[in-house]
């Protein structure tokens, strides 16, 4: 039997790679944004002025003594972090932590006048708002010529592709939205994954959701129809407690959403209307766990939400942070199995995820040497590709 199988930790500690510059120029990016995008008032402005100049050159700092969830943090490993350098600690863990003091910044748990208010939110309504969203719903129409099966099979499409370009993403690079994705799939367990959502399965399927928009709208357009065609007699949907990686969905975007199907035309309406009975009937549910926000792998769940994954027929993972929280942040051989590193998670689980940050796991020799030899490393952090990958 074969030791369990592990890798160096990603730090962001080596200048001209893509953690370091997420650290060094993405999170000051996004505190400008977001600066912009709210009249603040003068001590939010000195909060986010002292959080950039923190993130710049400075140690981690620890919460309030009063944060209402200083218990997670420390049992997440605020203590062994405090006063260390946001470069030098687990990548996952100091960007995860951004947010967390981001939110400080903006007022978002203290009471007072800004409590509460996303400051991602206007970038996350301007996505629902696009003409872009109007076409994708308007072609829901068109699939419903095909059978079953093949709207099953453009509806997963749909929701793997909803995830190349989230908001952080386009921050850094504009093209990745856009630019063509080819050759695309770079691993592709689709039939295993259809395999564990059989016709008339009575099973449920947990959806650890990623971004908001343009990415949960096909991810509730998918579990739609494995609802409405018996593949799942249940769903739960998990979203983020509160605002997070700029565009990660929380159940207010959720809400927004499901709003927005309701008002379209044709099809989409129809799964609108269908999403909202289903949650308001509970065969759809959503939650929102403090993990769900942690810095911490899924090989670390704590007890309850590990019991209910359990309970899965399958769990499909969004996405490229949840990818990196899956498999676990560190630099892997491309070749080592998915199903090693995935062995600890409680029910069979299956990643949609377009590629954007260095890890990743599963791939056959001969891909990633074609991958190489066509493109260098970029393949692995541009968004051009994408992989389905399944452990049963
Ligand atoms: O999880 P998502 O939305 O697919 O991607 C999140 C992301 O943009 O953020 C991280 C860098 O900040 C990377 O893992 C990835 O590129």
């Amino acid at each position: 039997m074969s030791a369990t199988p592990t890798a160096p930790v990603i730090l962001g500690d080596e200048p001209g790679s893509f953690p370091h510059s997420v650290l060094a120029e993405r999170h000051p990016a996004i505190i400008q944004q977001v600066r912009d995008a709210f009249p603040y008032d003068p001590t939010r402005h000195r909060a986010l002025d002292a959080l950039l100049a923190n993130c710049a050159d400075g140690a981690v700092e620890p919460l309030s003594a009063t944060a209402h969830d200083r218990d997670h943090w420390t049992a997440w490993g605020l203590g062994t972090h405090v006063g260390r350098s946001w470069y030098d600690i687990p990548w996952l863990w100091s960007e995860s932590y951004f947010y967390r003091r981001l939110l400080d910044a903006v007022g978002y748990f203290a009471p007072g006048p800004w409590q509460g208010i996303d400051p991602f939110r206007p970038f996350k309504l301007a996505e629902l708002a696009a003409p872009e969203t109007d076409e994708e719903l308007a072609a829901l129409d068109d699939l419903t010529t095909l059978p079953a099966d093949g709207q099953a099979r453009a509806l997963l499409h749909g929701s793997l592709w909803g995830n190349r370009a989230d908001l952080g993403f386009r921050l850094s690079d504009s093209a990745a939205a856009t630019a063509a994705a080819v050759p695309a799939l770079v691993a592709d367990d689709s039939d295993t994954l259809w395999s564990l959502l059989p016709s008339g399965g009575a099973g449920t399927l947990c959806l650890i959701a990623d971004n908001a928009g343009r990415e949960l709208v096909p991810d509730l357009l998918l579990i739609a129809h494995l609802l409405e065609h018996g593949r799942v007699g249940r769903a739960v949907l998990h979203v983020k407690p509160y605002p997070y990686y700029v565009s990660d969905a929380t159940t207010a975007d959720v809400v927004d959403a499901l709003t927005r199907l309701v008002r379209a035309d044709g099809r989409a309406a129809e799964y609108g209307r269908l999403l909202w009975s289903a949650m308001t009937d509970g065969t759809l549910a959503v939650r929102a766990h403090p993990f769900s926000a942690g810095p911490l792998p899924y090989a670390d769940l704590p007890a309850d939400l590990r019991a209910e994954l359990a309970t899965a027929a399958l769990t499909v993972v969004k996405g490229d942070l949840n990818y990196r929280r899956l498999v676990g942040d560190r630099r892997w051989p491309a070749t080592v199995p998915f199903a090693e590193v995935t062995a600890h998670f409680p029910s069979p689980v299956a990643a949609l995820r377009t590629l954007k940050s260095d890890v990743v796991t599963g791939l056959a020799p001969a891909t990633e040497a074609a991958l190489d030899a066509a493109e260098g490393g970029s393949w692995r952090t541009a968004g051009t590709h994408a992989l389905i990958q399944v452990r049963t």
